[in-house]
This record gives C-alpha cells, structure tokens and sequence, in this order.
C-alpha cells in the first residue's frame, strides 16, 4: 500500500469574469448541502433568481482582491501545498471541491503516483455540511465510481486540537502586537440555523438558545455553531484575553432564512455606534484567505466601522502558508503515514 494526501479547499472561479463566476456560484450554490432545498426549488431560486444578479456583484467583489498570481484562495492554497511538500516525504495532492481544480483529478494525480492509502484533508477547522461533509461525499462517490481499490483515511475536524489552537493563537498575538484593540471579534462564515438541526445527530440538543453550545453533547462533534464557539473560547483561554474583550460573530448570509447570529456586519456597526474605536477582527472559519476574509471584512467591514466613527481596524491574517502553520499540517501527515493501514471512510 503506499499513502498520499489530498488537501481540499473550496475553491474559486477561474477568473474574475461575470461568466466564469456564474458557472461557479451555479456549480456552488446548486450542491444540495449548499443551499438544501429540494432539487426543483433549489433550481428555481439559483438558476432563475440568484444566477441573474448575483455573477456580476461576485465578479466585481472578485475584481478588488484578484492577484496576478489569480485567485487568492487558490493561490495561497498552492502555496501551503508546496511548503508542505518540501516538509514531508508523502504525496500531496490539492484540490478545490467547486471550480476547475476538481477532486476528481486530484484523486487521479495520487493515482499516476501508485497512491492507494489517501489521507483526505477537507481545508477547515470547523464541521458543516456545506464544507466538510460535502467533500467528503463527493471524494467517496468518485472513489467508488473510479478507484475502487483506494481507500480513505478523513482528517477530522480539527478546530479545538491544541496544535491548531497554538499556531492560530501565536498567529493572533503576532498580528497585533504593538497595535491597540479594545475588542477582538473572531467572525466566522455564517450557515442557515437549518444546517446545524440537520447535522444534530441527537435530534433534539441543538435548540440554539444561547445555551446548547456550552452543555456537552454528542451533538457537538457534528455542531458547527459548537465548533466555531469553541475555537473562540480556546484561544481566549491561551491567550488569557479578558472576559468582554472578545466575542464570536457570523458572515456572509445569503437569503432570508435565519442564519447564525450575531451578524458580523451589524456588530461592527453596533461597536462603532456605542463608542468603540480600535477593533480587531479574526476570520478562523478559513484557513486561507479569500474573498470573505480580504473583501467582506477587509474592505466593507472597515468601511462600516468606519463610517460609524470608529478610527483602527486591525485584520488579521489566515494562517496561509505560515512556517508554524506548514509544520504542524506536515506533521499531522506524517504521524498518519507511520501509522499501519486503516481505512476509515
Ligand atoms: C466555513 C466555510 C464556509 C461555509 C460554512 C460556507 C457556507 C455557505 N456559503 C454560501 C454562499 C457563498 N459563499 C461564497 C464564498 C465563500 N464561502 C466560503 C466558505 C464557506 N462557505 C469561502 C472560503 C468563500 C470564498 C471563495 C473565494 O473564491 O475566495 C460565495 C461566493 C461569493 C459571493 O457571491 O458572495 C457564496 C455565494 C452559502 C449559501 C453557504 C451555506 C451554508
Ligand atoms: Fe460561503
Ligand atoms: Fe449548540
């Protein structure tokens, strides 16, 4: 048996043409644990509603954070793949579970290579349907279909493991140090309160009431709205940030279904409106930054504080391709490929 890795990430369109981002925001928004509406409801809205306005507002979103290199997200992914690769001697594959860097041809690159052990990396700390569990449906339904005799270990989510705790932490501390901040938001990619009822295996514990996410259950380890609390508290514990100096947010709803609050964008505001003048803002949901991170809260969320009266706006980086980043992953791969064969999927 010989092992290798696939990293996956999001993904991008190919360029920041209106025409190109349709066909993504299609391929995106039409996956059912996307936007999880029965198939002919889900086609009404995206096909006949979003897909008629929305290309154009993406591309011209996409258009102020383009680099060079293309999309940010892509690019910065690239990059943790290539460090990660001189760092460990197993095979690492990347792909993008939307867009046209496909699973599908991630899985045959490990192929070519003789990789019949595949270590599946899904690119975020956190679990939900619309990211974790759909790549890992969609790299096992091809598995089946094409490479039978592969088998998959999945990488847990790894949103409170202490090494994942320590690089975001350190990575933090290092963004603000010598800067004054009176509060420290960690604003996390928002999903509908649907999805997280869904993914509650207990059928019942996930009431989002303010209190589920601090009272133990197995609901937990499916519970994105538990995970990303928890990120916040871990790394106010390391940090010994004082009670009040930090909260958890939510970005980035699409639509008028309730999604997870409180709203990052209306919190900004309320900060400014009541007097805060210096904020900080960390994005854990991503490990690379991306439109949400370098447009929505880079650019319009510093507007809004802004035009509220409030004066600094500190951002803080993704990990990216950070060396601490870089060595923890390898490492994590590397404890894996010493293990014997197992497969879990
Ligand atoms: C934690 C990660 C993410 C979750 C959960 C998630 C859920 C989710 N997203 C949409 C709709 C859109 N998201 C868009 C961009 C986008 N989303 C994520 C991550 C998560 N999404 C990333 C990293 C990005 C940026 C991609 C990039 O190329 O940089 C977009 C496209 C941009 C736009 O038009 O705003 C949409 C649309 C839904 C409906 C959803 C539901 C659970
Ligand atoms: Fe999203
Ligand atoms: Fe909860």
């Amino acid at each position: 048996m010989s092992k290798g890795v696939l990293l996956v990430n999001l993904g991008s369109p190919d360029s920041t043409d209106p025409k190109d981002v349709k066909k993504y925001l299609d391929e995106f928004l039409m996956d059912e644990r996307v936007i999880d509406l029965p198939y002919v409801l889900r086609a009404l809205l995206v096909k006949g509603i979003i897909l008629n306005t929305r290309p154009k507002k993406s591309a011209e979103a996409y258009s102020k954070i383009w680099w060079d290199e293309g999309s940010p997200l892509i690019v910065l992914s690239e990059r943790l793949q290539d460090k990660i690769d001189s760092f460990t001697s197993v095979p690492i594959a990347l792909a993008m579970r939307y867009g046209s860097m496909t699973i599908e041809n991630g899985l045959e690159e490990l192929h070519q290579k003789g990789v019949d052990e595949v270590l599946l990396i899904p690119l975020y700390p956190q679990f939900a349907m619309a990211t974790v569990e759909t790549i890992v449906v969609l790299a096992e339904k091809i598995r089946a279909e094409k490479y039978p005799q592969m088998s998959f270990t999945q990488m847990p989510p790894f949103y409170n493991h202490p090494d994942y705790i320590r690089v975001l932490s350190e990575s933090i501390k290092e963004s603000l140090e010598g800067k004054e901040y009176e509060h420290l938001l960690f604003s996390y990619h928002g999903v509908p309160k649907r999805h997280i009822r869904k993914s509650d295996i207990t059928n019942g514990h996930c009431k989002m009431d303010g209190k589920c996410c601090a009272t133990p259950s197995p609901a937990h380890q499916f519970c994105y709205s538990h995970q990303c609390k928890e990120v916040t508290r871990l790394v106010g514990e390391y940090l010994e940030l004082e009670e009040g100096t930090y909260s958890t947010t939510f970005q980035s709803r699409l639509g008028f279904d309730p999604w997870l609050t409180p709203y990052t964008d209306r919190t900004i505001e309320k900060m400014g409106l009541g007097g805060t003048k210096k904020l900080a803002i960390a994005t854990p949901a991503f490990v690379s930054d991306c439109l949400e991170t370098l447009e929505e809260i880079a650019m319009e969320g510093e507007e809004i504080f802004h035009e509220v009266g409030g004066k600094e706006f500190h951002v803080i980086p993704c990990l990216n391709d950070r060396e601490d980043w870089v060595k923890v992953l390898s490492r994590w791969i590397d404890e894996w490929a010493m293990q014997p064969v197992e497969a879990t999927v």
